[in-house]
Formats: structure tokens, C-alpha cells, sequence
């Protein structure tokens, strides 16, 4: 007997994490607060998957649901396929997560730290050398927590998730008060856990942050989910793409543009901010470079001017959107049936 396996595009993309229609509400002295109101959650596994949104918008919320620490009034939750809370202890192993700072001791050495930790979780000493090699810390194993960079304690804080050799790390916040080099540090270690087979769930109220290594994003904003989808894909949705030429004669310049088809507007003093225009599929520099030349005015600058998930966000949360309707919910955009792997970080 043959049995055929469905076609390959038939297949729903294999998800680490899914929430369906999550709701949470806390209760104050002023009544319940929504922290969390009909959150789909959809996580692929594999590559880095962005769960941002300002501060107070219900992401330590989720992650606290997911992993059993704090239950949902209503909606449902998967781990692996796996309902969670119900069925989270056949699924724990798989799952390592950092929501609030591992306690170190600050003499003993980082081996030594996380010796001791492997012990308290059933973990084999065996992998402490290899999880500090997996996070760059391969070399300063033998050094002193105390004398540790605070990117150095937040990679070895990463370390000790890996312990368990788990395939998916959920982190939230994990580049919080770190400066720009460690901030970086912690970047390229999520894309190399990712590169490595890994699925890294990041939460971060810095979008830009973020869009630097992340291969899919979920953005929510006041706990409703606003956009979902490929990083990409959601840049490419949430604004047009322009130029800024900086010429000596900028209304000329704009003159010229507009008369050749593009949509030029006014940018920073000297300079002219230039989209395609309606009828032009996409903007080309060098068209831009051409017809201005045609008319001997000559560039000192251009630079291209893309948008950001920053200002994806600010669009999807202004005013119109925020309304009295409340947030707006963009359709989920399809995810890709497994993650793309990338090696190195967005720019
Ligand atoms: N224990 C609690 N009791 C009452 N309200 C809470 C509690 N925890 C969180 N909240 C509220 O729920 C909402 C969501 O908070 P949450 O911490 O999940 O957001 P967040 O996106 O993780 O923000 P941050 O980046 O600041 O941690 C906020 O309005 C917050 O004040």
C-alpha cells in the first residue's frame, strides 16, 4: 500500500507558537484593564520572529500566557502543536525563555555559573562549553561574571537557555538598557541561534531594532494584533519609498521632476524629496539622476529614504486608526511556509 503525502503547497506552514482570539484582563482598583484583547499569534518555526509593540502594549502579557506563568480569561494557545497551558510539560523541554534577569553569581566564573545551573535543571555539564561557544563566549568562559560587559551577561543569560538544547527561545526585552555594541552583540546571537536550526521569538518595543534581524514580525499595539507577516512585505505595505537629491536650485529641481512624471516634494533646506509618482511601478535613482541631468542640474547628494516598522507603526496607530473604532487590524499577511534563513543582519 502507497500513501501520498498532500502536496507540498497545500501544507499550512508549520508554526513553533500560535494564539488564537488570546485575551487577558487585570484587575486594578479602577476596574479590569485589557492588557491583551484577541491576539492571533502566528509564529513560524525557524528564523527570527519579531513580537513588538510600545511599552504596555501586552507582550510580557503573551509571553507570560505562553509559558504557563499567567493564564488567559479567554482564546487558546499552542506550543509545538501542543494546546498549552494543558500540555506544557510535554513540550518544556523545547522551550527555553528569558523574561526577567537570571540571578549570576557575581564572583564565580562563568562556567562556573552556568555549571551550577545545568545541575539545577537536569542539563549535561557537557554543554556548558558548548553553549557558551553557540553565544561567543567560548573564550571568557573562565572569566568572573563581575567582570563581564552587561552584553556579555545577556549572552550568558542566553547560554543558559540553551542548556536544554531547546528549539525554540522565547526572549522578551533582551536588549533592554544594553548600549549600541551590546545591542548588536545580541542581534548577531539571535541570527546565529536561528542560522543554527533554531526559532528565536524576540519581543521589543524598539521596531527598528528588531527589523535589523528579524525574518517575520507580529506588531501589536493597546494588545490587538496591528500587522503580521514578513518583515519585508510589511515595509513594503507601510510606506513608498523616496529619494533625497540635494541641488543648488531644489524648486527648479522639483519643477523639472513633477513635469517628468514624479511626485517631488520639499525635504531638509538644499534638498528635494522625490517618490515614483503615480504610473511608475517603482522609483528609479538613476531615472531621477538622468532627468535631471538632461536639464544640466547636477546632484551633490542622493540618498535613498526607506520606511521603517517604526514608521509602519506610527501609520497604523494614527489617529484615523485609533479612533473611537479602536485600533485598526490589518489583514494577517500569509507567512511563508517555513522561515527564511539569512545569514548576517538587515541594514
Ligand atoms: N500585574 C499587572 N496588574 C495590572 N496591570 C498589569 C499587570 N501587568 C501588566 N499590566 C498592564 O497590562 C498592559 C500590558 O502590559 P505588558 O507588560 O504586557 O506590556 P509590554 O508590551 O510587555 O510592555 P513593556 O515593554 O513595558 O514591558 C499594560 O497596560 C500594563 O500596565
Amino acid at each position: 500500500m502507497t500513501t501520498s503525502a498532500p502536496p507540498r503547497h497545500a501544507r499550512a506552514p508549520e508554526l513553533a507558537v500560535s494564539t488564537t482570539a488570546l485575551r487577558k484582563t487585570y484587575r486594578t482598583r479602577k476596574g479590569r484593564r485589557v492588557a491583551v484583547e484577541g491576539l492571533d499569534l502566528r509564529v513560524p518555526r525557524g528564523g527570527v520572529h519579531g513580537f513588538l509593540g510600545p511599552n504596555g502594549s501586552g507582550k510580557t502579557t503573551t509571553i507570560r500566557m505562553l509559558l504557563g506563568l499567567i493564564r488567559p480569561d479567554s482564546g487558546t494557545m499552542t506550543v509545538f502543536d501542543q494546546p498549552v497551558p494543558e500540555h506544557l510539560p510535554a513540550v518544556v523541554d523545547r522551550v527555553g525563555a528569558i523574561v526577567e534577569q537570571p540571578k549570576f553569581f557575581p564572583a564565580f566564573t562563568a562556567r562556573r555559573n552556568l555549571e551550577l545551573l545545568a545541575g539545577g535543571i537536569g542539563a549535561p555539564a557537557s554543554r556548558v562549553d558548548q553553549v557558551l561557544a553557540e553565544v561567543g563566549l567560548g573564550e571568557r568562559g573562565g572569566d568572573r561574571f563581575r567582570s563581564y560587559s552587561l552584553g556579555m551577561k545577556q549572552r550568558l543569560a542566553i547560554a543558559g537557555t540553551l542548556l536544554k538544547d531547546p528549539e525554540l527561545l522565547i526572549f522578551d526585552e533582551p536588549t533592554n538598557g544594553l548600549d549600541p555594541a551590546g545591542i548588536h552583540e545580541i542581534r548577531e546571537t539571535m541570527r546565529g541561534l536561528a542560522d543554527a536550526g533554531r526559532t528565536v521569538l524576540v519581543s521589543s518595543h524598539i521596531l527598528n531594532e528588531v527589523q535589523q534581524v528579524a525574518d517575520t514580525v507580529t506588531i501589536i499595539g493597546r494588545g490587538r494584533l496591528l500587522a503580521e507577516g514578513d518583515v519585508d512585505e510589511i515595509l513594503a505595505r507601510g510606506g513608498t519609498e523616496a529619494v533625497r537629491v540635494r541641488v543648488p536650485d531644489p524648486a527648479t529641481a522639483a519643477r523639472i521632476l513633477l513635469e517628468a512624471g514624479f511626485a517631488p516634494e520639499p525635504g531638509p533646506p538644499g534638498t528635494v524629496l522625490v517618490r515614483a509618482g503615480a504610473g511608475r511601478p517603482a522609483l528609479n535613482a538613476a531615472e531621477v539622476t538622468r532627468t535631471l541631468a538632461q536639464r544640466e542640474i547636477y546632484l551633490a547628494e542622493l540618498v535613498w529614504q526607506r520606511p521603517d516598522l517604526e514608521e509602519v507603526f506610527l501609520s497604523l496607530t494614527s489617529e484615523e486608526h485609533l479612533g473611537a473604532g479602536g485600533p485598526h487590524v490589518a489583514p494577517p499577511a500569509p507567512l511563508p511556509p517555513s522561515a527564511p534563513r539569512r545569514s548576517g543582519g538587515r541594514s
